[in-house]
């Protein structure tokens, strides 16, 4: 492991580096994947400010998942009574939890930045880059100093970042991010969530699945707004019975449990009530990562929502600067990323033969309890567009393995146009749902129609996909077609 030296080449410190490359990526998250084999024998500069690797590897999608997996294990264990089978939680080691995520995930950043500080053709740069031209950057270098380089192709992969609201940054009061709080010493007895979307949700269930009290509070009436109203709704009934969730609330003040400052927080809300907390976590979203880039210093063009401006092809408003991921994309989703990170690859080297996007179909899954998976379009989006469809909502308990799992709250709803016969949208909420939705977005990539879907094929008896069969089998669609 090369030491954390702001410019990396070869492995050694470079004085003078190159300063003209083939292709420079300003963010090591998904960009770091565009260095191909086509690029053997090009020069190629990354440039990360932050943590090598980006946001799911290091602070995202995996660690996020790993403690998920252990929280449904703690959750499993106490609710086992239900089923007859008598077992205790003795204890949460939390140390030993976060250290087994970090002891596998530290490894993989440092190896990544490793291969490509070594790499025969890369050189690694650690600061911050922001363009100083067309296709020229200046890096602020992590250690002092600041290099400026040019390059032929210049992909902005910089992602996006947590936003915090004033209320919290003017107070003063310590907080975390999902940046900072999966490296806790020690758990909280009481833990006071900020916002009401993916990452509240997803880490509302670690923390109180390790013991934690958990308060949620949500501007909004209802958590994860953004679904299909149905399972909103009935996931912030289920939120409520397992967290104390103020929906609908607004902080208006965030101060110190104690007059003198340290550990504790009172956040005061504006229906006149307050949460008392050891812990604040903010998850109020993530801004794309544009605006430090002086992007139009480089001729690149900025969405109102801070995304940079692309087209179907990636290509930014600046000629030779593309853009991928959360910086650009419609969805801040690994996998979103990772299919534009596999277009820009293409594109970059065959300008004859652009790829575009491919947007269609993109499907989200959030990890908490109960889990929820969604592709398509919702119920309330086809009666706002006037669309005709149909929907059926099938019960995971009124199958054969919803019996086993005593499951009486999930479910999986489908939307389908009747005309065409083929599905519209897929809402699942319960066990496995991100598992057990993937037939159904291979069903609407494919544009197979819901009948052959159902009957095309084998489901296995009595698996819980039942679920599925059952669901496509149930929509009144006239015939099959
Ligand atoms: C807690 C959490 C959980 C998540 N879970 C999931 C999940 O389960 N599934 C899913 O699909 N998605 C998930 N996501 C979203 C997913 O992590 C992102 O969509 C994805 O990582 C974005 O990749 P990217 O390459 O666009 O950006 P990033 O991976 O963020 O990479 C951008 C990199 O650019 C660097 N950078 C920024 N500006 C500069 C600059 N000016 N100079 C140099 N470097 C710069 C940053 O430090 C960063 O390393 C989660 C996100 C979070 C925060
Ligand atoms: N499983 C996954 O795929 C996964 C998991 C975590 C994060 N992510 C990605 O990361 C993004 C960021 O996650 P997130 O949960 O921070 O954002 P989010 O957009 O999912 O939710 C933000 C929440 O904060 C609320 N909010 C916004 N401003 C506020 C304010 N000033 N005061 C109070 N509440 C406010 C919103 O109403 C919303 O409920 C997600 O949109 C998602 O794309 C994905």
């Amino acid at each position: 492991m090369p030491p954390a030296r702001s410019v990396v080449s070869g492995g050694t410190y470079a004085a003078t580096v190159t300063s003209h490359f083939d292709l420079a990526i300003i963010g090591s998250g998904s960009g770091n994947s565009l260095v191909t084999p086509d690029f053997d024998d090009k020069r190629v500069a990354v440039i990360e400010h932050g943590t090598f690797g980006g946001t799911c590897i290091n602070v995202g999608c995996i660690p996020t998942k790993m403690f998920v997996y252990a929280a449904d294990l703690a959750r499993e264990v106490r609710e086992a009574g239900r089923y007859g089978v008598d077992a205790t939680l003795e204890g949460v080691r939390w140390a030993d939890v976060r250290d087994r995520i970090f002891g596998r995930i530290d490894p993989i950043s440092e190896g990544g930045l490793r291969y490509r500080a070594e790499g025969p053709n890369t050189t690694a740069f650690l600061g911050h880059a922001r363009f100083t031209g067309d296709r020229r950057l200046t890096i602020d270098l992590t250690d002092g100093g600041e290099e400026t380089i040019t390059a032929d192709q210049v992909v902005v992969a910089t992602g996006a970042h947590p936003v915090v609201p004033e209320v919290v940054t003017a107070s003063g009061v310590p907080f975390h991010t999902s940046d900072t709080v999966m490296r806790i010493d020690e758990l909280p007895r009481r833990l006071a969530i900020v916002g009401g979307g993916y990452i509240a949700a997803e880490m509302a269930h670690v923390f109180s699945s390790f013991g934690v009290h958990v308060t949620l509070v949500a501007r909004s009436p209802q958590l994860l707004r953004h679904l299909d109203a149905e399972i909103s709704e009935r996931f912030t009934d289920l939120a409520r019975e397992q967290w104390d969730v103020r929906t609908g609330a607004t902080v208006v003040k965030v101060e110190p449990l104690e007059p003198n400052g340290g550990a504790g927080v009172r956040l005061s809300l504006d229906d006149a009530s307050t949460v008392e907390a050891d812990l604040l976590l903010v998850a109020t979203g993530r801004e794309p990562s544009s605006a430090g880039l002086d992007p139009a210093a480089g001729g690149i063009r900025v969405r109102e929502d801070g995304r940079v401006e692309v087209d179907a092809y990636g290509r930014t408003s600046a000629p030779g600067v593309w853009a991928l991921g959360d910086v650009s994309a419609p969805l801040q989703l690994k996998h979103v990323a990772n299919a534009e990170a596999r277009t820009v690859a293409h594109n970059l080297v065959h300008p004859d033969d652009l790829r575009a996007f491919p947007h269609d179909h993109i499907p989200s899954g959030v990890f908490s309890h109960p889990q929820i998976a969604t592709v398509g379009l919702t119920q309330g989006e086809c009666i706002d567009q006037g669309l005709p469809h149909v929907t059926y909502v099938q019960k995971f308990g009124d199958t054969a393995y919803g019996w086993a799992m005593e499951d009486t709250t999930s479910l999986c709803k489908l939307v389908a146009d009747p005309t065409t016969g083929r599905l519209l949208g897929a809402h699942l909420m319960g066990p496995q749902a991100t598992t057990l939705i993937q037939p159904l977005i291979q069903g609407m990539s494919s544009g197979t129609t819901v009948h052959d879907l159902a009957r095309g094929q084998y489901w296995i008896h009595p698996a819980l996909s039942e679920v599925v069969e059952n669901a496509l089998l149930g929509l009144p669609l006239d015939a099959p077609t």
